[in-house]
Formats: structure tokens, C-alpha cells, sequence
């Protein structure tokens, strides 16, 4: 009797059009004892009460549905009212990152992530950078496009440029960027994002050559950043923010399209028993920093339990599993990079409540020289990173660059 009438009962979902109110005839009494006709009757009335709050109308300002606050009505008046120019430049983001998303996860991408382009014959550009994948190139013509025709983008800083692009003269903000990270693991279908940081653009440096004005804007300390977010493409695609209030996560709903709320005001735990390196590296490591994995992974550090690893290889995943459950992600080799990666991570992690660090300095007041910029990468837990930084010699300088 109960699992027909749960199978015949028909639930809505958002893709079907409203249905009629439901009505559901009491379960038969005559066949039943006393005490399975009260269980019938509780179970019934319970089920009523879950379909009918399934059905239930979305709040006002809630188009999410599910109650949930899409990513639009976050960031608009009712929310947390970050202005016109950023709302505008915030939904054209959002609709090139799920253009990625779409890409990424397309049956018809798997000759393009194969292939390499350009570079030299060691992997690399001439200015030192990794040759990008045709997927990277992809990304970053969707980012490009997208902040183009948002007409509040004055320059474009990206991985996969030389140097920074400038768009429009009375854009208000500088954005910059690496639109697809861990693209290593495009042919595998293991997680990628999208990072980025945006600033306002520096009027006093109008009057300056085009070049010139572009580098300078690009390379604002982090301290400056009005928003940084990520994009993760993985079971699902998430899209990490903060306007400097906090830091919120958003999961797109494929049945609406849109960017829910599903992580608000994160706080990072102050310590979490995960570490994530790639430890095939622990013979290139300085001595603070084999000693503090060897400390953690036994159990002898300031937490006296045994930690464990996690490592995805992709920056974006590895960051995200950090932010929820906590402890510490890092790249202790000079590889990450400050202007498109580190200060975006740092800013979200610190509205989190966590630390930023290169291993000696906070990563958001380091002034960065150059667009492409390394340096070695440590974000999490405040606790854990007080602890890992206590070590001193954390940063690796051995850096022979590796074939995997
Ligand atoms: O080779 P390592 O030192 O493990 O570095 C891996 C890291 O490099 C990245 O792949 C970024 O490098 P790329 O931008 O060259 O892809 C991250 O996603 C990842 O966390």
C-alpha cells in the first residue's frame, strides 16, 4: 500500500509546468488493525506536508526556487547591493562560466585537450609561461568575449595572455584571471575552474600609453581586489564569491540555469586534518617542510591527530575542499601565480576567515612586479597555517620542473 501510493504519486519538479492541488485519499481502514491505521494515517499526513512544501512557491526575490537566492539577487539591491556596473559585469562572469562548464564537459572536447599549441619544445612559451591547451584558449576567448560585451571591463589581465588587454577606456574595472585552471586534467574529466580577481580601475593613470596604464592596473596589491571568486566545473559547478563580505558559495542549478546560494558566509574550519601537496616532491622539499608533514601525518603536531592527504592537482578543487572542510592546500615550489591566482584565493580564504601565505609573507600585501608573477602557494585553516608557517623553511627552491 505505501510504496504504490509513493510511486504513483507523481512529484513535481521545476522543469513541469504547475500541477493541480494534489489530493491524497485516506489509505483504506478497513483491511488494517488499529495501530497500522495511526502509522497510515501519520505516515500519509507527513508525506502531504513534504510534497506539499516541495511545491511550495518560491520566496519573492528567490527565482531560484527552493527558497534559494540566485547569485543576481545576492549581489542586487535586496542583497548585498554591490552597484549596477559590478551586478552587470558579475552576470556576464557567470554566463561565460557556464559556457565553460558546457565546454569542459562536452563529449567533443577530448581531441582539443589533447593536442597541445604554441610553445616550445619543453611545454613552455617563450616568456616561460606553460603552453596552453586549445581548451584554455577556449576558456579564455569565452572570458574575453563575455567581459567585452559587459562594457564595464577597462582590461583584461589573463594567464593566457602576454600581457594585459585593454578593452575600453571608461570600463570601471580591471579584471584578472586564469579561465581554466587545471586543464592538465581536461583528458581524464578530473575537476578544472575558472579564477578571478576584480579591481577598480585606477583613474589617475588615464592619462597614460595604453601599455602602460593596462600593467599598472593589472598589478594592484590583492589588499585592493573589490571581488575574487572561482568557478569549479566538477559533479557540480560551483561558483565561489566574495564582494569583501564574507565569502558565499553559489551551485548552478541545471534545471533553472541559474546560480543558487547554497554556501553562505563560509567559515573555514580554524583547523581542519587534511593536507594536500604533491608529495612525490618531498625529496625537493627544504626541512621545515618535510618536518612539518612528517609531524601532521603521525599525529605530532599541535593537533593530536593524524592528518590525511588529499590531492587533486587541480588548484581550484584542491582550494574548494579546503574552504569546506579545512586544513591546508599547497604548492611549495615557485609555480603559482600572484596576480591571477594567489590573491583571488587569498581574498576568498581570508573572508572566510583563514590566511594566505607565500610561506614567509601574507599573500594580499605582497605588490606584485610582473603579470606572471610566481610564487610558492600555502592557503587554509588559520590554525593549521600558523602552525605550518611556524616551521620557517617551507618555501621549496629546487624547482626542476617536472615532467607530470
Ligand atoms: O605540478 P604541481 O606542483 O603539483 O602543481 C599542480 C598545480 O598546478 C596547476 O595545475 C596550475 O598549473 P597550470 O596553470 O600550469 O595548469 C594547479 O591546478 C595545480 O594545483
Amino acid at each position: 500500500m505505501q510504496s504504490s501510493f509513493l510511486l504513483s504519486t507523481p512529484i513535481p519538479n521545476s522543469n513541469s509546468p504547475p500541477s493541480p492541488p494534489l489530493h491524497f485519499p485516506p489509505p483504506s481502514t478497513r483491511t488494517f488493525s488499529f495501530p497500522t491505521r495511526i502509522a497510515l494515517f501519520a505516515v500519509s499526513g507527513r508525506m502531504r506536508r513534504h510534497l506539499s512544501s516541495l511545491r511550495a512557491k518560491p520566496e519573492i526575490g528567490t527565482s531560484g526556487g527552493g527558497g534559494h537566492r540566485t547569485l543576481l539577487e545576492y549581489a542586487g539591491k535586496g542583497g548585498a547591493d554591490v552597484g549596477d556596473d559590478l551586478a552587470v559585469l558579475l552576470a556576464h562572469i557567470q554566463h561565460a562560466c557556464k559556457r565553460i562548464a558546457a565546454v569542459v564537459a562536452s563529449p567533443f572536447n577530448s581531441e582539443l585537450g589533447r593536442q597541445g599549441s604554441g610553445g616550445g619544445g619543453d611545454g613552455s612559451s617563450s616568456s616561460g609561461r606553460d603552453a596552453p591547451k586549445p581548451l584554455d584558449i577556449v576558456s579564455n576567448d569565452i572570458i574575453f568575449s563575455s567581459l567585452r560585451s559587459s562594457g564595464k571591463v577597462a582590461v583584461m589581465a589573463s594567464e593566457e595572455d602576454e600581457v594585459p588587454i585593454w578593452i575600453t577606456d571608461d570600463g570601471p574595472f580591471i579584471v584578472v584571471t586564469d579561465p581554466l585552471d587545471g586543464s592538465r586534467n581536461i583528458d581524464v574529466s578530473i575537476p578544472t575552474g575558472t579564477i578571478f580577481g576584480i579591481y577598480n580601475r585606477l583613474v589617475e593613470l588615464d592619462h597614460l600609453p595604453v601599455e602602460e596604464k593596462a600593467q599598472l592596473n593589472s598589478l594592484q596589491s590583492g589588499t585592493r581586489l573589490v571581488a575574487a571568486g572561482y568557478v569549479l566545473y566538477s559533479s557540480a559547478t560551483v561558483l565561489c564569491i566574495s564582494f569583501g563580505s564574507g565569502t558565499h558559495a553559489f551551485t548552478l542549478d541545471h534545471s533553472t540555469g541559474e546560480f543558487v546560494l547554497t554556501h553562505p558566509s563560509i567559515q573555514i574550519p580554524r583547523r581542519g586534518q587534511i593536507y594536500s601537496v604533491n608529495d612525490a616532491r618531498y625529496f625537493d622539499w627544504p626541512d621545515g617542510l618535510r618536518q612539518y608533514i612528517d609531524a601532521v601525518r603521525q599525529g605530532k603536531g599541535q593537533f593530536p591527530k593524524k592528518y590525511s592527504a588529499r590531492y587533486v592537482c587541480s588548484l581550484v578543487a584542491d582550494f574548494h575542499r579546503t574552504l569546506i572542510y579545512g586544513g591546508v592546500v599547497m604548492n611549495p615550489r615557485d609555480h603559482l601565480r600572484l596576480v591571477y591566482e594567489a590573491n583571488p584565493l587569498s581574498f576568498l580564504v581570508e573572508h572566510a576567515g583563514g590566511r594566505g601565505s607565500d610561506g614567509k609573507s601574507r599573500i594580499l600585501s605582497i605588490q606584485p612586479v610582473e603579470l606572471h608573477q610566481r610564487l610558492p602557494l600555502f592557503l587554509g585553516s588559520l590554525e593549521d597555517m600558523q602552525e605550518l608557517e611556524s616551521y620557517d623553511n617551507i618555501q621549496q627552491k629546487i624547482n626542476p620542473g617536472y615532467e607530470v
